[in-house]
């Protein structure tokens, strides 16, 4: 278990992380999310052992996690880090970076295991290419791969996806996520996207103003979304009497006492975000259709499902 015990840290002056306390149990799925600046990467490395805390204590297990200036060597073996930077060996190729810290001595063992972890990153096919001839999606895909090739406890996950294309980020988020769960290896991902929160997450940690402003589960953060920042982490919202109500919350009826008048429609695929303006506010609602500048409509608010 991952304990993380009122960590202060302040890179100069002004605190970047003020008493931030969670724990991770083993195999836990955790998500960190907040805005740019928040401090994620920040937490990420004073997890990996990267940075010294000012004040406060981590421990994975028994094993206090330190910083550097008590340990020459900055990481544990129990634990990988993936950061924004990949930090890949560019001349040598992607199935020798992925088996780089892997043993040689079962040669076929290891050949089995590097196969097995191309497969997770979908990356069978680049096996003999030079990483430097990579794309950043794939050098990404390298370095996810070559951090789970010894099996750590805990991993942590930067972006992870951030270089991805969106037709592989789906299939790869399934694979590495249902991967680390089936051998319960713990997971701290830092991401903007709630595509990789939502289905994958046990736990999700909201950053904001140098705090925890909040940790629950995706499905009751999104279902109660106790401030602004958290609602626009799901989607499109409105502050409608001090209440947040999602885009989605608000539909187009025939007839209703809220009448609003719509200003704009954007297409969004599976249907059109449209932007309206009810007693001289802007609203967001979501319809199937798109409908004509300034008509008037009818809406209705429905309660979040709980
Ligand atoms: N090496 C550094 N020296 C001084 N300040 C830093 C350093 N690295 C980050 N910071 C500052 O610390 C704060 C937190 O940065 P951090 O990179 O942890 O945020 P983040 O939430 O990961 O942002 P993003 O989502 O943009 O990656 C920011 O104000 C940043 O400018």
């Amino acid at each position: 278990m991952l304990q993380v015990i009122n960590i202060l840290f302040s890179y100069e002056k002004t605190p970047v992380l003020k008493d931030i306390s969670f724990s991770v149990e083993a195999g836990e799925h955790v998500s960190i999310i907040g805005e740019s600046g928040s401090g994620k990467s920040t937490l990420l490395k004073l997890l990996y052992g990267e940075l010294d805390a000012n004040e406060g204590q981590l421990f994975w297990k028994n094993t206090e996690i330190l910083g550097p200036k008590h340990n020459l060597v900055v990481g544990y073996d129990f634990m990988k880090y993936v950061s924004q930077e990949f930090d890949l060996m560019p001349f040598i190729s992607v199935a020798e970076n992925i088996g780089k810290h892997l043993s040689n001595f079962y040669p076929d063992e290891k050949q089995l295991r590097i196969k097995e972890l191309l497969e997770v990153v979908e990356l069978n096919d680049f096996a003999p290419t030079k990483v430097k001839l990579l794309s950043g999606g794939q050098k990404q895909r390298v370095a996810l791969a070559r951090a789970i090739a010894k099996e750590p406890e805990i991993l942590l996950l930067d972006e992870p996806f951030s270089h991805i294309d969106n037709f592989k980020k789906q299939s790869l988020r399934r694979n590495l996520f249902n991967y680390l769960k089936e051998r319960n290896i713990a997971c701290i991902v830092a991401s903007h996207d709630k595509e990789d929160v939502l289905s994958y997450s046990d736990k999700m940690i909201v950053l904001n103003n140098h705090k925890i402003e909040a940790i629950n589960t995706p499905e009751h953060l999104f279902k109660q979304p106790k401030t602004p920042l958290i609602a626009s982490f799901f989607g499109e919202f409105n502050v409608i009497d001090n209440t947040i109500v999602y885009a989605h919350q608000v539909q187009l009826v025939e007839k209703s006492n809220i009448k609003a008048t719509v200003k704009k429609c954007y297409f969004k695929g599976t249907f059109f975000l449209i932007e309206a303006e009810l007693n001289g506010d802007l609203i967001l609602f979501k319809h199937h259709k798109e409908v004509e500048k300034n008509k008037k409509v009818c809406l209705i608010i429905e309660p979040q499902q709980s």
